[in-house]
């Protein structure tokens, strides 16, 4: 017992970093990922937030205490105020109105991660869906920080995906990521081995679901 954050990525590693060191995200880095690519991401990426909004709305919904809803609430406000208006301006700089996002078919990779997380709250508790969502709260983060650690990595003006790199590295985001960690440990440290186990594989299938979204990026797939 006493299990943290960390013993979850440890456990499925390779499909972790399999994630977090993708090709598509290499490609943000470097400012050569193709422009194709990044557009139909970043349409699908609408749509994914949409649902993504709904998951702290069940997140708030499962919580049992005080603390636990106002969690989610920032969580909600988050996404609709931050993430959600990143997309909004990269998507006017390259003549996509909101509109046009909204009427966006869905795309497999889109339905099967998102509906996954939901589900997974819904049959499962608080830290089930909390442990869903790690891959993208902690992931992205996590991400930023590896690319600045790659030598390959353009910064700047040079770089036509340097405003996504600058949101994740934010204070803003870090801290909240942070948060997030400092949850998921201190309910990590209560959980059996049985439940870990269990918990593990819902991360490890949200973190494939994740290296399929960059996937269908690369690949236009729908
Ligand atoms: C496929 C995909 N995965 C993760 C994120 C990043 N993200 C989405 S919501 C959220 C939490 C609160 O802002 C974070 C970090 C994304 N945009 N798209």
């Amino acid at each position: 017992m006493g299990y943290r954050f960390s013993d979850l990525t440890a456990a499925c590693q390779s499909d972790w970093r399999a994630y977090l060191e993708h090709d598509f995200v290499r490609g943000l880095g470097a400012g050569t990922l193709e422009e194709g690519a990044f557009r139909h991401y970043l349409e699908q990426d609408y749509l994914f937030l949409l649902h993504f909004a709904r998951a702290y709305a069940l997140a708030a919904y499962k919580s049992r205490t005080l603390a636990d809803l106002r969690q989610a609430h920032e969580g909600l406000k988050a996404i609709l105020d931050v993430e959600l208006d990143l997309h909004v301006s990269y998507c006017r700089d390259w003549g996509i109105a909101e509109e046009q996002l909204a009427a966006l078919p869905e795309a497999r990779a889109t339905l099967a991660y998102t509906r996954y997380v939901l589900d997974a709250g819904s049959r499962g508790d608080l830290l089930d869906l909390h442990v869903a969502l790690a891959p993208c709260v902690v992931g992205y983060g996590e991400i930023a920080n590896w690319l600045n650690e790659q030598p390959s990595t353009v910064r700047g003006e040079a770089n036509p995906y340097d405003a996504w790199i600058a949101m994740y590295e934010s204070d803003e985001f870090q801290s909240a990521m942070r948060a997030e960690l400092e949850w998921l440990d201190a309910r990590l440290a209560e959980v059996s081995p049985a439940r870990f186990e269990e918990l593990c594989r819902v991360f490890r299938d949200a973190t494939r679901l994740e290296i399929d979204f960059w996937q269908m990026g690369l690949d236009r797939a729908d």
